[in-house]
């Protein structure tokens, strides 16, 4: 897998200035575990990056809708990123005792089942992304109780939280169910894994997980920050859910609980901060009051806003979260989450082959001076909020002679943007706030044709931090809380501010309504698409009568293929 390395330092190799300033300086590390990279930064107390080392790990998919990690990889490739980071932080003239604390921020839902006798883990890890779940969360939907769940773990039943991989680990891998009812199963999501496995394993067995992180499980209760029985029970229809091992859900910033590494160059430093990475990137913009927002174009794309210490329940397809748990007064976000962004961009890349590197999809995307009528509804795994549709697949509408390459670019990058506008509509309507302005970051907001589009979609600001690692940023900030490094959130106001580009709409009100009018067409059109056998293979008599239920509510709604042949040429 490729690796990165790079030195983002104002700091002169070996300039005796820098070696002064270590005398006094103080850094934080930073590990940030993404669906496709991890990395190590070290950030100063001015918040700058000084040390980067970043390596991409296997995406493995076995079958359509499936997404899996390879838990072990994972962990190696974080230790890899440790090396490589040190090493650049020494090579120019720091020493490694000037790093105060370590910060985690990862991926978040992804879940992990191990054997608390070896620490071994028993199965990949299941990636947030995957949907081989659609058909568990059906059923549970079903349930009786199901109406009462958004308001215990903000989260409506998907695929996509952590509980649903859990239950289809249990009932489809001997291995797993063995384990579990030896009574040895360990649940975790990466944050957990990676504390448990950088602590050593079994032997001094750190288990715990952050409020951030335990808030996309659904098995916690959003208010209480603890287990909610009530879900746990609601969940146990198969097995029993409390026979599984589960962290300790401690605050995310701590100066105990998180351990030390017990390998490596950092072998004895303390781990004191730990966020989810949607959460980190809040944290790394200063995010910390009420009405304030950031989105993150990562693979997925997370739009994040401050409520403050009171979770919002959403009645427009939006979840809640945990923003952060500093001091055991919880703030809490409203989150909108597109599961397709930048790993859109490496469809286009890997899977069809139009170019080798990202900037090159945006450079094809501006090829070209619209989308030529094209909309592209990237739901590879169904679509995520405001929507809620687990039965679209990626769908491509108005096909035409006059389609290129450049118009696919553009649609992909477009389609991130036209639900970023449906979140942020749906959050008006939950916080009764109209955003000023939204902040950005993640690899893909490094397109600034996608960035512009934004703002002409949305029809405010979008303000563009020059250093990017904000999530890093955020889980340093965490453990920067934890280890004294900064005390208050003021110290932080001038943290990354300068450089910053602001992307104004340009694109006429009317013109823009015209593009998402097409979109929303779309999306209603992309519905249904999964075949309901597929979908529902293996799931025996009851998927049969389900599939049934559905054929014959399909017929009731008409909803047949002649309506969208029309449109599709529309
Ligand atoms: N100039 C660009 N134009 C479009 N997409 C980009 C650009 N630069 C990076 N990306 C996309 O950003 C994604 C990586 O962002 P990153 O924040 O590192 O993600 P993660 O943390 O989820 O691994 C990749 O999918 C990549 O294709
Ligand atoms: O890898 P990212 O940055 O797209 O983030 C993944 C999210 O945490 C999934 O919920």
């Amino acid at each position: 897998m490729s690796s990165v390395i790079h030195r983002i330092s104002n700091i002169v190799i070996g300039d005796q200035s820098a070696n002064m300033a270590d005398k006094e300086e103080v850094f934080v590390g930073s590990i940030d575990q993404g669906t496709t990279s991890s990395r190590f930064l070290i950030f100063n107390k001015a918040g700058e990056p000084v040390a980067v080392h970043q390596e991409e790990f296997t995406q493995i998919y076995p079958n359509p809708g499936w997404h899996e990690h390879d838990p072990e990889e994972i962990v190696k490739s974080v230790e890899n990123c440790i090396e490589g980071a040190i090493k650049i932080f020494e090579e120019d003239g720091h020493s490694k005792d000037s790093i105060k604390a370590i910060g985690i921020t990862n991926q978040r839902e992804t879940t992990v089942v191990w054997d608390t006798t070896t620490g071994e883990a028993l199965h990949n890890a299941i990636v947030w992304t995957d949907t081989r779940t659609a058909g568990i969360a059906r059923e549970l939907k079903a349930q009786q109780g199901s109406d009462k769940i958004m308001n215990i773990c903000g989260e409506p039943i998907s695929s996509y939280p952590s509980a649903t991989k859990l239950l289809w680990l249990l009932k489809n891998v001997e291995k797993v169910r063995k384990v579990y009812e030896a009574g040895n199963l360990a649940f975790g999501t990466i944050d957990t894994w990676l504390t448990y496995k950088l602590n050593g394993g079994p032997e001094r067995n750190v288990f715990v997980s952050d409020p951030t992180n335990a808030s996309r499980t659904m098995f916690m209760d959003i208010r209480k920050l603890q287990y909610s029985d009530e879900m746990l029970e609601f969940l146990s229809y198969e097995f029993d859910l409390k026979k599984v091992h589960m962290p300790k859900i401690v605050r995310s910033a701590d100066k105990e609980v998180y351990g030390k590494l017990s390998s490596g160059p950092l072998k004895g430093f303390p781990i004191m901060g730990c966020l989810g990475d949607q959460s980190a990137a809040l944290v790394g913009q200063k995010g910390f009051e009420a009405g304030s927002a950031k989105n993150t174009y990562g693979t997925g794309c997370f739009l994040l806003y401050n409520t403050g210490d009171k979770p919002i329940i959403s009645t427009h397809g939006l979840l809640t979260t945990v923003a952060f748990d500093f001091d055991g007064k919880p703030v809490y976000a409203l989150e909108g989450s597109i599961a397709v962004a930048g790993s859109g961009v490496k469809f286009l890349m890997n899977n069809l082959g139009f170019s080798h590197a990202s900037h090159k999809i945006t450079e094809l995307a501006e090829s070209v001076p619209d989308n030529g009528g094209l909309v592209f509804v990237t739901a590879f795994s169904g679509l995520f909020a405001p929507y809620w549709i687990d039965d679209a697949h990626g769908t491509m509408f108005g096909i035409t002679h006059h389609t290129e390459r450049g118009h696919i670019a553009r649609a992909t990058l477009e389609a991130v943007c036209f639900q970023t506008k449906a979140i942020l509509d749906a959050m008006q309507k939950d916080s009764g706030h109209e955003l000023k302005e939204l902040k950005v970051d993640g690899g893909m907001s490094n397109s600034a044709l996608c960035m512009q589009t934004q703002a002409d979609l949305v029809g405010i600001p979008i303000v563009r931090p020059k250093m990017r690692e904000t999530t890093a940023l955020g889980a340093a900030i965490a453990a920067g809380f934890a280890s004294g490094v900064w005390m208050t959130f003021d110290e932080l106001k001038e943290v990354n501010t300068a450089g910053q580009t602001t992307f104004e709409a340009k694109l006429d009100k009317q013109a823009s309504a015209k593009m998402f009018k097409r979109w929303s067409k779309a999306v209603t059109m992309s519905k249904g698409w999964l075949a309901e056998e597929e979908e529902l293979e293996g799931h025996g008599t009851e998927a049969k009568e389900i599939r049934q239920s559905l054929k014959e509510d399909e017929v009731e709604k008409g909803h047949g293929l002649e309506k969208v042949d029309s449109t599709m040429t529309a």
